[in-house]
């Protein structure tokens, strides 16, 4: 029986960088669980790549079919973008293991939704000072910097990821990012093990 690996942590914590590596790792033959945005595509991205892109129309389909996993509303300066997940019949347990990425709150869901035995946490952490030095450094290399969305992100991630919420989602183990290839190896050695 396949599972569901699903990689959480605050902002600037590393997930990416570690989902890229993880789904990238020869052996472990992860595939990965493509999420659902309404947002425009951006010039470089692809349809069914970084997201599938759709519209609200086809977000309500999902909902009302009982096959919307979890969704959150962004209000956004071009409007309400909204980020799903959807049991499209892309997760097949039965043949495969999967990688995604998300919040805390969509990990609850995804839980309750293919049964706790069949999704694992990979909560990734970083000490806090270090994960801002990076935050800044990351938007220091932006075109046009938002240093107050990187404060306002950081902020909301304490609530967010309180040490409560981790423990009411029952995730007891936490991944260290302090070596990059270090912590990716940890990782790959859970998954192998899981
Ligand atoms: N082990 C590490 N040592 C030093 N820098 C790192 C390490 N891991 C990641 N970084 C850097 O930290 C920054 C944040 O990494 P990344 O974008 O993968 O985090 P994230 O958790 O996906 O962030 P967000 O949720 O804010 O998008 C990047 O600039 C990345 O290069």
């Amino acid at each position: 029986m396949g599972k569901i690996f699903y990689i959480m942590g605050k902002s600037a914590s590393g997930k990416d960088h570690i989902y890229a590596r993880l789904a990238a790792h020869e052996g472990l033959g992860l595939k990965k669980l493509v999420l659902y945005t309404t947002r425009p595509i951006r010039a470089e991205e692809e349809n069914g790549k970084q997201y599938y892109f759709v519209d609200d129309k086809e977000l309500e389909e999902f909902r009302s079919s009982g096959n919307l996993i979890e969704a959150r509303a962004y209000h956004t300066v071009h409007g309400i973008w909204n980020y799903f997940t959807a049991d499209d019949g892309q997760v097949d347990l039965e043949n495969a293991d999967y990688l995604g990425i998300g919040t805390l709150e969509s990990y609850v869901k995804m839980r309750e939704y293919y049964g706790k035995e069949n999704v694992c946490p990979v909560y990734i952490e970083v000490e806090d000072g270090e994960r801002l030095a990076r935050a800044l450094k990351r938007e220091r290399g932006q075109e046009i910097p938002r240093y107050e969305e990187m404060c306002r992100r950081f902020l909301a991630d304490q609530e967010d990821f309180s040490e409560e919420k981790i423990a009411a989602a029952g995730i007891t183990r936490k991944f260290q990012n302090v070596d990059l290839e270090e912590c990716v190896e940890e990782i790959a050695e859970y998954i192998r093990q899981a």
